[in-house]
């Protein structure tokens, strides 16, 4: 029987004969690939595509909460030393002041869209220790840390920062002072004094990140209802469509450009449910997306029987995320006006809504231009007003 000792052998030597190694073949090797050595075949290569992000890898990399603990840099020491030169007696205290340690700051970038990229810890950059001859110290480099534009900073429950535009900063963590060297305390009654401090540490905080998205416009409705097909045909954004429930995963956000060079934001947020306040379907929690919107287009599918009932849903659910939510200025959007069991539905739909309903279809296009118009009207009264401040 074969010792078990042998059995640990790599995988290419087998026992060839009575007390004889022999290395032996026990799988062809692959042959080599000629473009892999070959420079002018490689030329010819494709580069590689970059891959596009399933919405479902979208979402792994949307975080809109984040806890963080800051540390800003500690301050150099100060140092204590007495100035020497050749034939010169009591030269003098010439200790040099430590530096500043680095504060850590929070910036508002609009190149980041979620807090993922946002590490759970920030150490700022320590300032040097003071040199002879006074020389101070060099003081610690800010730490910036990049957020999206519409991060909130709160520190326990409490609002500290609102970084609501693009290169808003926060100062999260302040740098430690720099430590005083024996220059510092000659006086008249102490010419040689050899006290000199240490640097201070930095300010440490718990900060609790979170994300609002910044739109004008927010729009909110039951899953397939056609929210992101209402935007990819409003704006430039491109959110996944698709006929199954909860496609969107993640919020979006499209710039809708008016005829009067006015600039709508519109966000598109998943899709919720009735029970969304008790954790069905994905849950509210996406509506902090719109709570900074100052108006709301609630998506309606108008090819479901009662539609109506859509509405009291939505407007219930945001009351139960924040109470007067659903008060906001608002304009029901009734989709998928190219079915004909829609067209039958709506004038139902007006009678218990109102005509302020707007009909349309995302896919061909029918009567969007009422929606803009629509939009302009609310973008004027809510927001244009305040710009002008
Ligand atoms: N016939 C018709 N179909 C539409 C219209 N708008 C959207 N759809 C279809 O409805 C389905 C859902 O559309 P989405 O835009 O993904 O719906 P959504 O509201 O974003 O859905 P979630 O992301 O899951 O919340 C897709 O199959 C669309 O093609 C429309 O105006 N007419
Ligand atoms: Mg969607």
């Amino acid at each position: 029987m074969m010792p078990s000792r042998l059995l640990s052998v790599g995988p290419r030597m087998v026992l060839g004969g009575v007390g004889r190694w022999t290395r032996v073949r026990l799988w062809p090797t692959p042959p080599r690939l000629l473009s892999a050595s070959c420079a002018d075949c490689a030329k010819h290569q494709e580069p590689p595509r970059k891959k596009l992000l399933s919405e479902k890898k979208l979402k792994r990399h949307f975080v809109d909460h984040r806890r963080v603990l800051v540390r800003g840099g500690r301050g150099g020491d100060g140092v204590s030393c007495f100035h020497s030169e050749p034939r010169k007696e009591f030269g003098g205290p010439d200790g040099g002041d430590g530096g500043n340690g680095g504060h850590v700051v929070l910036r508002a970038d609009q190149q980041v869209k979620s807090l993922s990229s946002v590490l759970s810890r920030y150490q700022g950059s320590h300032g040097e220790a003071g040199g002879r001859k006074n020389c101070s110290g060099r003081s610690g480099a800010l730490l910036y840390i990049r957020v999206p534009v519409g991060t909130l900073v709160k520190e326990g429950r409490e609002v500290v920062a609102d970084l609501w535009c693009p290169g808003k900063e926060y100062i999260a963590a302040l740098g430690g002072a720099g430590g005083k060297g024996n220059r510092f305390f000659l006086a008249n009654d102490n010419r040689a004094p050899v006290t000199c401090t240490p640097g201070q540490p930095g300010q440490e905080r718990v900060l609790f990140l979170e994300l609002k998205t910044v739109a004008h416009a927010g729009m909110v409705g039951f899953p397939n209802a056609g929210k992101s097909s209402l935007l990819r045909a409003i704006s430039n954004a491109r959110p996944a469509v698709a006929s199954y429930p909860f496609t969107t995963l993640k919020p979006h956000v499209g710039i809708v450009h008016c005829e009067d060079h006015q600039q709508i934001a519109v966000a598109d947020i998943p899709g919720i449910i009735r029970g969304a306040h008790q954790n069905r379907g994905l849950g509210s929690t996406f509506l902090r997306h719109i709570e900074r919107c100052r108006f709301l287009l609630f998506v309606v599918d108008l090819s479901e029987p009662e539609p109506w009932t859509q509405v009291e849903d939505l407007k219930s659910e945001l009351e139960k995320y924040e109470a007067g939510l659903s008060e906001r200025p608002h304009v029901v959007v009734a989709n998928k006006i190219d079915l004909p069991q829609a067209r039958a539905a709506l004038p139902q739909l007006r009678a218990r809504l109102g005509q302020s309903v707007v009909a349309l279809s995302a896919t061909t296009r029918e009567n969007l231009e009422e929606l803009l118009l629509r939009l302009q009207e609310l973008h004027g009264q809510h927001v244009a007003p305040e710009l002008r401040w």
